[in-house]
């Protein structure tokens, strides 16, 4: 287990790169083992849990070529099923969440596929209900061993249906449009996850052959294909690390320009912080937020408190919220972020309490943040990550700090933040990996 130790306070100025989105990166690797064509694939964000799907494709069969840290050539040839039912194959997929999206290409072009219990964040219940209630529309069987925790899909056919979605699962939207690309008939998926990298995907699938349409709104109409060919695909920035970034910039009072952030795909992001007080200025495709001495939260019309909750697409991410916690504890004002979506991801306000600031957790979804006015620092402090999100919460909150912080359990950071050690360090931070 590695650590982050900070030397705070930081602050930080200059350019910075976003990485490619990790979970459009999820999405797009796993759509390739749709053709047995070559499918290349640029702004790949190293990290580990896309490292880990890469090395779990290759392991399956795929014939990878590493262009550079960031571009891959994927060929599915031939996939070794036998592999599925191995040890190695369970302990790999179970590293990350988002390879249960090899489930619906593998039922579309082999007409089987396995999957055991899926990793990704601890952030409360993660059912797969939506996933295989799609599957099973489109004709497949479906068994599940609780002992084991294994799932199994099958069907010697599988024929165009229309569904409704019981919610709109981003990884479960994507698994059951990967299925349906080459299933034959038609298919209409209804209270589909709409997100950017939902778009993205159904963009690269079209370039591979498929005919999908309704791309962007929650109602995805697909007629099957009998087969998909290779394409080129680039992945859009990452605008969770783009919101981190703009966090960060406002808590440590540093002047940043996020360059090629692609602010149109943000949707509400830019609205969400503005409404914490935070200044920023789209330039271009970049994104410049100077210097603040202090941000103000605004309230609502009414005057009642501000609140911060998620919502799916177009609503907010609720991958962001943790940022704008932490952000909230320096802010002038009060806050209310209300986390809909996941039921244990605020429970690191505890960390956040003892370094000094002010909240209130309401119960496990909510907590109320009274802000500091940077009147009071908060005080560096040792921790443990519990997740991607809450890490990079902390990573701030230590940037912010008087004193030295160090955060354990740095792989939760490095699943989805690319090299951000070195990143942040150029611009000005003093982080050391140990
Ligand atoms: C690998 C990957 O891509 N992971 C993302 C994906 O996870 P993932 O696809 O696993 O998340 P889902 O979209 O399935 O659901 C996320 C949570 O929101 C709840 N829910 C979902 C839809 C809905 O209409 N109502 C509702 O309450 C679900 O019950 C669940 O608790 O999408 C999540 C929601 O944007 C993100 O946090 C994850 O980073
Ligand atoms: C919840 C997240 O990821 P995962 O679904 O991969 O656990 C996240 O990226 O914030």
């Amino acid at each position: 287990m590695s650590s982050f130790e900070i030397t705070g306070p930081c602050r930080m100025s200059g350019e910075i790169i976003p990485q490619g989105a990790k979970n459009e990166a999820l999405q797009v690797i796993c759509a390739t083992l749709l053709t047995s064509e070559k499918v290349v694939i640029d702004n790949i964000p190293d990290i580990l849990d896309v490292n880990h799907l890469i090395r779990l494709l290759e392991e399956m069969g795929v014939e990878i070529d590493r262009f550079s840290p960031n571009k891959y050539a994927f060929r599915a040839g031939n996939i070794d099923l036998e592999y599925l039912q191995t040890k190695e194959f369970r302990k790999r997929a179970s590293s990350l969440r988002g390879s249960i999206m090899i489930m619906g290409p593998l039922l579309a072009r082999y007409g089987k596929a396995y999957f055991p219990k899926p990793g990704g964040d601890k952030i409360g219940r993660r059912r797969l209900d939506t996933h295989f209630f799609g599957f099973e529309k489109l004709g497949a069987r479906f068994e599940f061993k609780p002992d084991e925790i294994f799932y199994t899909v099958h069907a010697e056919e599988l024929k165009g249906a229309h569904m409704l979605l019981d919610e709109a699962s981003v990884t479960g939207t994507a698994n059951v449009l990967m299925a349906a690309v080459l299933t034959p008939g038609t298919t209409t998926i209804y209270n589909a996850a709409c997100e950017p990298y939902i778009q993205q995907l159904c963009k690269m699938l079209t370039r591979m052959g498929a005919d999908i349409s309704g791309i962007g709104s929650n109602l995805l109409i697909i007629n099957g294909v009998e087969v998909l060919k290779g394409c080129e695909h680039r992945i859009l920035p990452d605008m969770i690390e783009v919101g981190s970034f703009i966090g960060m910039a406002a808590m440590t009072q540093s002047e940043i320009t996020i360059k090629n952030a692609a602010p149109a795909e943000l949707g509400l992001i830019p609205l969400a912080f503005s409404r914490m007080g935070i200044n920023l200025e789209i330039r271009g495709e970049d994104i410049y937020i100077p210097a603040q001495a202090q941000y103000e939260i605004e309230t609502f019309i009414d005057g009642s408190i501000m609140t911060i909750a998620d919502a799916p697409w177009p609503g907010l991410t609720p991958d962001l919220l943790s940022v704008f916690l932490v952000v909230a504890t320096q802010a002038k004002g009060s806050v209310l972020i209300h986390q809909k979506m996941f039921e244990s991801r605020l429970f690191f306000v505890d960390k956040l309490i003892d370094m000094g600031a002010s909240i209130i957790l309401c119960d496990p979804h909510r907590a109320t943040v009274i802000g500091h006015n940077h009147g009071n620092s908060l005080r560096g402090s040792v921790m443990t990550s519990p997740d991607i999100r809450a890490g990079v919460a902390l990573l701030i909150a230590a940037l912010s700090a008087k004193g030295k912080s160090v955060i354990h359990n740095i792989e939760q950071i490095d699943r989805g933040y690319q090299n951000i050690d070195e990143r942040l360090n150029q611009i000005g931070a003093s982080i050391r990996r140990v």
